[in-house]
């Protein structure tokens, strides 16, 4: 797929990975709509973005993705503004393992929210153009995070979810990819300086951050570039793509 003037919607997009990939998508022509709670964070990377990209190439809708309510009105805004939508990234998340049912609602409802709000514009049954879909998991989605039990449950179900969502679609005839990407960790502010989200598993902060010392850490570009191949690449679909520092692959799961 090429990018020029495709449209993307990213969630989280303000901080972190989620800025990253809205770069890499600016940077190759897309337009995006940048989906992000955090109002302030936003506005300061979208004075960025247009002095960079120009004032017509992205757009900013403050938007809490637990909700079904602003999560709709700002796919209709971006379709209105941008006349469609090709691309969506899930990407917001969080780990916090206190607040556990936040993190359910936000790392797995949230992710099948947006991808029917999406598919509802894409399906190429429903007069849709198609287009492609990359959720944002992590490793704990294919290896336990021991830290984070209820993380781990979410990046796994993002995973599967994700899979099915790519064989429904090549069965139904959508026209509509799906791909998951699962990067270790990544130096972003989601990574806890502190157990104090870790709830009951806190006495595990030590454990996990030896496994992050074990893996290494990636950067945000680094992941991003990731991205952008499952999004271009159109023999992708239904792809699990793990990203460590130094390598990257793709994982393959049991078949009848
Ligand atoms: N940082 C890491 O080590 C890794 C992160 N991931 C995943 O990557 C995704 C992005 O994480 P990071 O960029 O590291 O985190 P981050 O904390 O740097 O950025 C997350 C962004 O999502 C936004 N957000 C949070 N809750 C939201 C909500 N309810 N509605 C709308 N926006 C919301 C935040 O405001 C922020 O801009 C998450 O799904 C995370 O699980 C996956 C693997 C590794
Ligand atoms: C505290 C949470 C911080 C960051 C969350 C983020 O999503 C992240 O980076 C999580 C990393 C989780 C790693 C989890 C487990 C690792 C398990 C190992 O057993 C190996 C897993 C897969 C094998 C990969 C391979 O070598 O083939």
């Amino acid at each position: 797929m090429a990018l020029r003037n495709k449209v993307a919607l990213v969630t989280g997009a303000a901080m972190g990975i989620g800025r990253g990939i809205t770069e890499i998508l600016l940077q190759h022509g897309a337009k995006v709509a940048l989906l992000d709670v955090n109002e302030t964070a936003a506005r300061g990377l979208m004075e960025v973005l247009k002095k960079q990209f120009g004032q017509e190439r992205s757009l900013f809708l403050k938007c809490n993705v637990e909700s079904e309510e602003q999560m709709k009105a700002a796919f209709q805004k971006t379709v209105e503004v941008f006349g469609g939508i090709d691309i969506l990234c899930n990407n917001a998340g969080i780990v916090n393992e206190s607040a556990w049912e936040k993190t359910v609602s936000i790392n797995l409802v949230a992710v099948i929210r947006g991808t029917y709000l999406a598919l509802e514009h894409m399906n190429k049954l429903t007069q849709g153009q198609g287009g492609v879909i990359v959720n944002i998991a992590s490793m704990a989605g294919i290896g336990p995070l021991l830290s984070s039990p209820v993380y781990t449950a979410t990046k796994n179900g993002v995973v599967g979810f994700t899979r099915a969502m790519a064989a429904a679609s090549i069965a139904s005839g959508y026209g509509v990819r799906f791909n998951v990407l699962c990067p270790s960790f990544v130096k972003t502010g989601l990574i806890p300086s502190t157990s104090s989200n870790m709830g009951q598993f806190s006495h595990l902060f030590d454990a996990a951050n030896q496994l992050m010392e074990k893996i290494g850490i990636l950067t945000v570009p680094e992941v991003a570039e990731c991205f952008l191949e499952l999004v271009t690449d159109e023999t992708k679909n239904g792809e699990a793509l793990l990203v460590m520092p130094k390598v990257k692959k793709y994982v393959t799961f049991p078949s009848l």
